[in-house]
């Protein structure tokens, strides 16, 4: 070989050396820079013209079909990425339950939560708080015979006041007055009547926030913060949630003139007691103070109330619509333990219809479309980067609705949970109390309260719809705030005959 043709081959090796390594670092670039797809954003507003406000879960639905089940979504500048699906939400929320465990910012209860508590707080606070307040519920008896007892007392105020109507119409809102006494119980340490002052406060409040929070007004202040300049409702809330902290922080005081330095018997004496003992974090400073006991208590408020009394708004309305299903429910509490003692919560090993129908109820009621999460660490997902901090919509509608796991998706369905020998079956795909770390932390309470109050008012109610009216009239379609509630009906009780 000459030295000519020497330093062609090596000319050529070089060249191929240098190609190949351009390949690898755009495609390992590729790699770990993509996000996934998604439709392009107009300036400013991203995405947002394409979101029905009174139903983003649907507008999120239908984008999937052209972006797929994982796809990038701009709310205003802010990038995020929508997760579709059971398959895409498990394998995010379960088996990423740590990176994809943070919660995304949401602007309009920032501005009074500010990062405290548990719904809308990230980080030390929130690990510290949710942890202290799942052991103090525990401890105070969620999920156990204790809180039993207290919603069967509450049962049996709420039967009354039903009877109280005698077979005329009430509305639907009766059914708010109950689940609020069983986490008031466990914050205050008391419950209240339903013409107490401060219950009907605490109770307006929630009720307002939930509405104010979905209005399209703060969804928008949601995505362009700088509207808080222009819009009202924003404000509102801010006062709103003040008026309550009046009422919330004399309740405190007469707790912490209760508490002794041993002893607690509520959820606010736990937490005053904590804080006299507890140690600064060098990250957040003090966790137990009284700004984040407030917004624990509003948490809890918000999510031990708001949540059960739409689901049994829904329950009954789903009763009156379907009556064939509520005889059948009655019956089986009637066959299994009679019509004189009420439920309890070990009867539902043998009422597999009637968990099968309160599972349905739920699912169909679906009243949480989404709370946003966000990454807490750099993130790869099926093959996409995404940041710390990337915003992430797990899409509940979409798990509870996904034609891939539900015969029938979008009918009111109680077969959803029966195997074919009527035994009651859980579904992987029943995420109303969502998913990993950010699980809702009220589950077991919530589950409790659904199944004594649903069980204990069809035991002695046969719920129908008002003379004049056909149940073909019912409307099924919701109404969207914070939760998605059913719209506005009258209902009437009667006792079932012998
Ligand atoms: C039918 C009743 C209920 C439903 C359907 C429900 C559903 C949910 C859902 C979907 C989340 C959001 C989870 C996520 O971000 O992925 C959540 C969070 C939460 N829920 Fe519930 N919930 C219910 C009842 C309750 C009750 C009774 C309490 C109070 C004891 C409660 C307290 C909370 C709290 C504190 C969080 C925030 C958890 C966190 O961010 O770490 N919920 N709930």
């Amino acid at each position: 070989m000459n030295f000519y043709s020497e330093a062609a081959t090596l000319y050529l090796l070089f060249t191929l050396i240098v190609i190949c390594l351009i390949r690898r670092i755009n495609s390992s670039k590729k790699v770990i820079y993509r996000f996934p797809p998604g439709p392009p954003p107009l300036p400013v507003i991203g995405n947002v013209h394409l979101l029905d406000l009174k139903g983003q879960d649907y507008s999120l639905m239908k984008l999937a079909k052209k972006y797929g089940n994982v796809f990038s979504f701009h709310l205003g500048k802010r990038k995020s990425v929508v997760l579709i699906g059971y398959d895409a939400n498990k394998e995010a929320l379960v088996n990423s339950s740590y990176e994809f465990g943070s919660r995304g910012a949401v602007p309009a209860t920032d501005n009074f939560q500010h990062g405290q508590g548990i719904f809308f707080s990230n980080g030390e606070i929130w690990k510290v708080t949710r942890r202290f307040t799942l052991s103090i519920l525990r401890d105070i008896g969620m999920g156990k015979r204790p809180v039993e007892g207290k919603i069967i007392e509450e049962l049996h105020h709420i039967s009354e006041l039903i009877k109280s109507f005698n077979g005329e119409p009430f509305t639907k809102n009766i059914f708010t007055n109950a689940p609020p006494n069983i986490i008031y119980g466990m914050l205050f340490g008391r419950r209240f009547d339903y013409n107490n002052q401060t219950f009907k406060k605490m109770v307006g409040v929630i009720d307002d926030i939930i509405i104010l929070v979905g209005s399209p007004s703060v969804q928008y202040f949601n995505v362009f913060p700088v509207l808080k300049y222009v819009l009202k409702s924003p404000g509102i809330i801010v006062k709103r949630v003040e008026e309550l902290n009046i009422v919330l922080k004399e309740l405190i005081r007469e707790a912490r003139d209760a508490v002794s330095e041993t002893e607690w018997a509520t959820y606010i004496q736990a937490f005053i007691q904590k804080d006299l003992n507890e140690t600064t974090t060098e990250e957040n400073g003090k966790i137990f103070q009284e700004k984040n006991l407030l917004a624990c208590i509003f948490d809890l408020m918000l999510g031990g109330t708001e949540t059960t009394s739409t689901t049994l708004q829904w329950g009954f309305l789903l009763m009156m619509k379907y009556p064939d299903v509520q005889q059948k429910v009655h019956e089986e509490i009637a066959n299994v333990i009679g019509l004189d003692r009420v439920p309890r919560w070990d009867d539902q090993k043998q009422l597999p219809y009637c968990m099968a129908v309160i599972h349905e109820i739920q699912r169909f009621g679906n009243i949480l479309q989404f709370l946003p999460h966000s990454t807490s660490m750099d993130t790869h997902f099926r093959g996409y980067f995404l940041p710390k901090g990337t915003y992430v919509i797990p899409l509940i509608t979409s798990v509870l609705y996904d034609e891939t796991q539900w015969e029938t998706p979008y009918q009111f369905n109680p077969n959803h949970f029966l195997d074919a020998d009527g035994n009651f079956m859980k579904r992987d795909a029943f995420f109303a109390f969502s998913k990993g770390r950010r699980a809702c932390a009220g589950e077991s309470l919530a589950r409790m309260e659904l199944f004594l109050f649903f069980t204990g008012l069809v035991q002695k109610f046969n719920f129908h719809v008002p003379p004049g009216l056909d149940k073909s009239d019912l409307d099924l379609t919701r109404d969207a705030f914070f939760t998605m509630r059913p719209k506005l009906y009258n209902i009437c009780a009667t006792t079932w005959q012998k």
